[in-house]
């Protein structure tokens, strides 16, 4: 046998395994051992014994045998010698049972050839090991007389150059598992049988086989059903037509929604015919559909309105959607414990808010108050309550370990994290009676506590968690599949949380990256925003009128000095006074005391913006007031006053007055924007850009791919950072640093200040270790690096004892051509250096790259560059966790320190 196999089969890996995108395995062949002595056990060939191979009965339904004819179990085309002689055999009249025959020759081929084959033998035919121990004969038997059958190894070669692709395009390494499909392939490159049309037998037997992937419909109840789906699973390769078996890998298809066959233009419709049912193949109709192709149900696609008019191709979609065979079988659904009835299903589909994208499967339904979820897992979605569907709620339906209960289940711990941020009292382990408009109270108290729905920021807090809200105020989000001319396409959401130390710019560039992606500030925001710009204006006031205040007793013991310095005589205190250019009018100064004694005690906050109706007018006359001007020229030497307060003073009239609308600079500019918790969040989606030209058109322009920013204060994580656990589907954690902090001290309440780079160091160590976010991806965000360029030449980057090893050698060979690529600023290197530090840090605690974006968070183009490249992270960390085994990826972070993205 091994010689035999040896002559005939090539040892190689498949000749086009360049072809990249396709695959990566490599045949393995028997050949003779010649190696040192084994310690373990090797595995063996199981002889097949062909008699005990189990088939299913005849199918006898009157409808089928009338019309139809059908499908036979198709040989692996890899096989194609082998299979030419067996459709040749087949062809020329088979008698029922030929197709068990096909199962153990073309198992045993496949498990000869390649190891995908060897799998398939194992899983994809499991019954088979019932036959273990008999004596049945394996593959080239000599009755089949394989030498003759593979005769000339050249034309076998032929064949696995050709494609060399065995099972990597077979949908999902389905395989040999395929038992039935619709037609026999046609050998490649056999025009004849291409012609032809396909070879159909009536009274085949069915053999059953197990899908060991299909998770959807799950539980051993629906095996059965699950099993009749996928007996008719064709075997699909990439880019090939399943009738014609021509190779075009661009040419869109036309798939079966029973058995996935794939046709090109070409053969649709002799494949399909009028398709009453649909996109069914012809032997397909009748049988239920494949479950995961429920939700393209309808939605047509590009090369069927090639091939049709408009009215043909709506009409075939009205068949599809409504043919009884296509429908849900509602003994499928389970609702808790319950499998549905006919009128059930149609109760759950027809009420006002019906599951999305129901398919066979076992859920629980809180009726009360219309969670419904996935039987075991968390709620995914609020429907309408009150539904006569299923049994009563199971206690442990969503499979929950909080000890708390809502409705008589016990809730899952992203529930119980909501309703602790929502400030809803869980100690005790409480039992909450939630009715559906979110009003609940303690079981057994007649009392309603609250609305969950109108906590503040509740929505987002359950968007972070991927918990439901309730159907009114759901918008789009998570997958979504989306239904557009072309189809269908799958929407997804990737999650980035941008998170920083105070000050570090985290709200700066949430809304800016707002306005770019044109994601209106609602009229809640733009009103919270304007009270802030309102009352920071106040405070800035306050800050000048102590500094005139300050001024004007300067100026008046400049003047005493210069009086006794002058001779003659000495002038009065009123007459000094007089010519004091800091000096206000009594009502002004009536004012300017009030407000500093209300910024003293530190109320401002409170207090304004509520008086500022009041209070407007004398804002006017102040602004024109000398003194008050000639305070305002010292500006700069306010230490107190932020370099943004001037963007506001200089229209300090327009801002304090009643009806004045923050312009979007002015949001921008302004401090803070987000509620109490310190949690924003918004979802946007990338517009068509020219620097996106170097990507993959498939990533380009596509914005069916949304993104949610989070933000979160870094005040907010709570204690050890506790509540990053709610952020644990991030995909992506944008870590912001000011640069400009490396010679800050924080101001905090702590009583020991420090340093605020190495504060922010410390919260970055704390974020990154935790175990959240293990294995996630980082992007730091340098931040306010315009300011840095400007501190840099006055305060050195060393005052930071972190970065006391920073020494830059100053080129001084500045030639013309000198570019601050070859010569770069000393920003530029302090910058990198901070970046560097980061990344070894990042390293020596994960092992992993940390990524690098600079950015002006009040520059538009950075935060949109910088949002660019978060998404480029996200692309290419998935291509590698497809594509590369982790320690591949690991290497990769040994460069470290080579791409820093500026
Ligand atoms: N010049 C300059 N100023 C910036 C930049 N980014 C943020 N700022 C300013 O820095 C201050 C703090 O920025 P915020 O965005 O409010 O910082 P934060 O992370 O929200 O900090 P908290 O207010 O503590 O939450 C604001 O006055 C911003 O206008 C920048 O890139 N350049
Ligand atoms: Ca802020």
């Amino acid at each position: 046998m091994t010689s035999l196999l040896r002559k005939f089969l090539p040892t190689s890996s498949p000749k086009n395994c360049d072809d990249g995108d396709d695959y990566s395995f490599e045949y393995s062949f028997a050949v003779e051992y010649s190696g040192p002595p084994v310690s373990h056990d090797i595995p063996l060939v199981v002889p097949i014994d062909t008699d005990r191979i189990p088939t299913a009965s005849v199918v006898v339904t009157a409808s089928m045998l009338s019309n139809l004819s059908l499908p036979v179990i198709q040989p692996v085309s890899k096989i194609n010698p082998l299979s030419k002689k067996l459709s040749k055999e087949l062809k020329s009249g088979s008698e029922p049972g030929t197709s068990t025959n096909l199962v153990s020759n073309s198992g045993a081929c496949v498990g000869f050839s390649s190891e995908l084959g060897l799998i398939g033998v194992e899983e994809g035919i499991p019954k088979v090991s019932d036959g273990i121990g008999s004596s049945g004969t394996f593959g080239f038997s000599d009755s089949r007389d394989g030498s003759q059958e593979l005769s000339g190894s050249s034309e076998l070669e032929e064949g696995l150059d050709d494609d060399g692709e065995v099972g990597l395009g077979l949908d999902e390494g389905e395989l040999s598992s395929r038992a039935l499909s619709p037609e026999i392939r046609s050998i490649q490159g056999e025009e004849d049988c291409i012609e032809e049309s396909p070879c159909h037998f009536t009274g085949t037997s069915v053999v059953t086989s197990r899908d060991p992937e299909s998770t959807d419909v799950g539980s051993e109840l629906t095996d059965h059903y699950d099993q009749e789906i996928f007996q008719r699973r064709a075997i699909v390769k990439k880019g090939f037509c399943n009738r014609c078996n021509k190779r075009n890998r661009f040419a869109e298809k036309v798939v079966c929604i029973v058995c996935r066959a794939q046709y090109c233009g070409n053969c649709v419709v002799r494949a399909m015919g009028s398709m009453p049912e649909g996109r069914k193949c012809i032997t397909c109709i009748g049988f239920p559909i494949d479950e995961s192709k429920r939700g393209s149900l309808g939605k047509s696609s590009r090369i069927l309105r090639q091939l049709f008019s408009d009215l043909e191709v709506n009409e075939i979609m009205r068949f599809e959607i409504s043919c009884e065979a296509n429908q849900l079988p509602p003994q499928l659904i389970y609702v808790n414990g319950k499998p549905l009835c006919h009128e059930e299903l149609v109760a759950l589909q027809m009420c006002l808010n019906p599951p999305k994208k129901l398919k066979p499967g076992r859920y629980w339904y809180d009726k009360v108050s219309g969670f419904w979820g996935k039987e075991g897992e968390k709620p995914c979605q609020i429907i309408s309550a009150q539904l006569n569907v299923g049994y009563a709620i199971m206690l442990k339906a969503s499979n929950g370990d909080t000890n708390i209960r809502i409705n008589n289940r016990e809730i899952t711990k992203a529930e119980l994290r909501m309703l602790q941020w929502a400030g809803i009292h869980c100690e005790g382990s409480p039992h909450f009676w939630v009715s559906a408009d979110g009003s609940y109270q303690e079981e057994g108290q007649n009392n309603v506590m609250g609305k969950i729905w109108e906590k503040v920021g509740i929505k987002i807090v359950c968007a972070l968690l991927s918990l439901p809200i309730p159907p009114e105020d759901a918008k789009p989000s998570g997958e979504e599949v989306v239904n557009t001319a072309n189809g269908v396409l799958h929407k997804t959401l990737n999650k980035l949380l941008l998170v920083g130390c105070d000050k570090s710019g985290t709200s700066t560039i949430f809304k800016q990256a707002k306005m770019v992606y044109n994601v209106p500030f609602s009229a809640d925001e733009r009103q919270d925003i304007k009270l802030q710009i309102q009352s920071s204006l106040y405070g800035y006031l306050g800050i000048l009128l102590e500094g005139r205040e300050r001024f004007e007793e300067e100026f008046l013991m400049e003047m005493r000095r210069k009086c006794s310095d002058e001779p003659g005589p000495s002038r009065s205190c009123s007459q000094i006074n007089g010519e004091n250019i800091y000096s206000i009018s009594p009502r002004l100064k009536a004012f300017s005391d009030w407000l500093l004694e209300v910024m003293i005690s530190g109320n401002l906050d409170i207090i304004f913006p509520a008086a500022s109706r009041e209070y407007a007018p004398l804002i006017e006359d102040m602004w024109k007031d000398k003194a008050f001007q000639a305070t305002y020229d010292r500006r700069n030497e306010l230490h107190m006053l932020p370099r943004i307060a001037s963007y506001f003073l200089d229209r300090a009239v327009e801002i304090s007055s009643t009806d004045y609308e923050p312009s979007d600079t002015d949001i921008l500019y302004a401090e803070g924007i987000t509620p109490s918790n310190g949690l924003a969040s918004m979802e946007f989606s990338f517009p068509k850009s020219t620097q996106d030209s170097f990507m993959d058109p498939a990533d380009q322009n596509d914005p069916l791919h949304r993104y949610q920013l989070i933000r979160v204060h870094s005040s907010s994580l709570g204690e050890n950072c506790k509540w990053l656990e709610m952020f644990e589907d991030t995909d992506l954690v944008l870590y912001c640093v000011s640069l400009t902090d490396y010679d800050q001290l924080s101001d905090y309440t702590t009583g020991v200040s420090s340093n605020k780079m190495l504060e922010s160091k410390k919260l970055f160590e704390s974020i990154v270790t935790h175990p959240t976010f293990h294995q996630k991806n980082f992007l730091l965000i340098l931040n306010k690096f315009d300011l840095l360029e400007e501190k840099i030449e006055e305060i050195p980057l060393t005052q930071c004892e972190w970065f006391s090893d920073f020494n830059p050698v100053i080129s001084h060979n500045q030639s013309s051509t000198s570019s601050s690529y070859t010569n770069p600023s000393l920003a530029q290197r302090a910058f990198h250096h901070i970046a560097v530090k980061f990344k070894r840090l990042f390293h020596s605690l994960t092992g992993r790259k940390l990524y690098v974006s600079r950015v002006t968070g009040l520059e538009p183009d950075c935060v949109d560059e910088a949002l660019r490249y978060a998404r480029e992270i996200l692309t290419w960390e998935e291509t590698w966790e497809e594509e590369k085994p982790l320690t591949v990826r690991d290497l990769s972070s040994c460069s470290a320190e080579a791409s820093t993205s500026s």
